[in-house]
């Protein structure tokens, strides 16, 4: 079936000019990153000078390339935007563009010692090993108590909400940015998802993960529910190839993850072993795609990903960068149909997200006076979220 493309009648959002959110991430998120890392792991001397340069053409420098010798460096060469100045290019690209350029300032990729030390490994295993992801697991033994209906809304909530555990948005927002959550959703088509996951024989749900431990877990939760309800005969769990944006999930964040799972007790440790059983029998599949920290929205998704997306019962995008990914990271008008800018999208594809940016699609008439009226920064403090379904 040919699918439309996506409209691209609004400027894609670029970094533009202080007093931007997109801005601020460039110019408080990224540097204070960088002096995170340093801090956390002892570098020694030349890669702290390759952080030190970063920060130098960050802060003031036109955009640089990436090594000859870096390996991997030709997937970037031939992107249009060096020279120019950071601020002046997409936002999409520019911060992807930099974990890149933060990669090879630690020497992820090069031979030697530092080769796939992941540089926020640190704050990523603090996280999961937080007292806070114990009480998260112990929850996993009342929801026996609830009607299936009930549990379906918990644990897809519980997923959805996991996305406030987004280590790159407290950098900036630090924890007082975290305010309370709004309970009621801006938009709610969790109706729409069961009854896509209900209609004809099930099949595969591709889960594209966002941040490992505090999020991916109620994630796992959720692919355990899917299989274990005959939701899903299979969950193909979408990671990240590299570090990447701080607290992006790798494979190595969801082999930890099921591993806090297992050594926990009660619930969360029967998850745990279902989980590890389903991957051993390809029910619960890991894939770690290139594209997948690609600098581009999913329209440009590769033929095999594309196929991927197109075998789904149901595709599940998780949190906020998945979303401006997926809608295109552009100017829409906030009542743009959410089915309209995903139409491209080769199969069903649901959106579980809390607002952490300026883009948003498919509100009803009236909502964003109405959040604008009540909430000064709903659309970027992470208070507010999302449920949406195009099939
Ligand atoms: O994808 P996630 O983890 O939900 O959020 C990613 C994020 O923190 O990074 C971007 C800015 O750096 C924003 O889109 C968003 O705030």
């Amino acid at each position: 079936m040919t699918r439309p493309s996506q409209p691209t009648d609004r400027a894609p959002v670029v970094v533009g000019t202080p007093g931007s959110f997109a801005r601020s991430v460039l110019d408080e998120r990224h540097p204070a990153l960088i002096e995170r890392v340093r801090r956390a792991t002892p570098y020694p001397p030349d890669r702290q000078r390759a952080l030190d340069a970063l920060l130098d053409e960050i802060t003031g420098g036109p955009i640089g390339r990436l090594d000859d010798d870096e390996p991997g460096a030709g997937a970037w060469r031939d992107e249009p935007y060096y020279g120019q100045r950071w601020a002046d290019v997409p936002f999409l690209w520019a911060e992807s563009f930099f974990y890149r350029r933060l990669l090879a300032a630690v020497g992820y990729f090069a031979p030697g010692p530092w080769r796939g030390i992941d540089p926020f490994a640190p704050f990523k295993n603090a996280e999961l090993a937080g007292a806070g992801v114990d009480d998260e697991l112990s929850a996993l033994d009342r929801l026996a108590a609830l009607t299936p209906a009930e549990r379906d809304r918990t644990l897809l909530l519980s997923s959805l909400w996991g996305n406030r555990a987004d280590l790159g948005f407290r950098l900036s927002a630090g924890e007082a940015g975290l305010g309370d959550r709004v309970p009621g959703l801006v938009v709610d088509d969790s109706p729409a998802l069961w009854s896509v996951l209900a209609a004809g024989e099930p099949g595969t749900v591709c889960l594209v993960a966002d941040n490992a431990g505090p999020e991916l877990l109620p994630d796992l939760v959720l692919a355990d529910h899917l299989l274990a309800t005959g939701r899903a005969v299979r969950v193909v769990l979408h990671l990240k190839p590299y570090p990447y944006y701080v607290s992006d999930a790798t494979t190595a964040d969801a082999l930890a993850c099921l591993d806090r799972l297992t050594r926990a007790s009660g619930q969360a440790a029967e998850v745990g072993g279902r989980l590890r059983r389903a991957v051993t029998e390809d029910r619960l599949v890991l894939r770690a795609h290139p594209f997948s920290c690609a600098p581009h929205p999913y329209d440009r998704m590769p033929a095999d990903l594309r196929e991927d997306f197109a075998s789904a019962a149901l595709t599940v995008m998780k949190g906020d960068l998945n979303y401006r990914r997926l809608v295109g990271d552009r100017h829409w008008p906030a009542t743009t149909p959410f089915a309209e800018v995903t139409a491209y999208f080769p199969g069903p594809v649901a959106a579980l997200r809390t607002l952490k940016c300026d883009v948003v699609t498919g509100l009803a008439p009236g909502t964003t006076a109405e959040l604008d009226a009540t909430a000064r920064s709903w659309r970027t403090s992470g208070t507010h979220a999302l449920v949406q379904v195009s099939a």
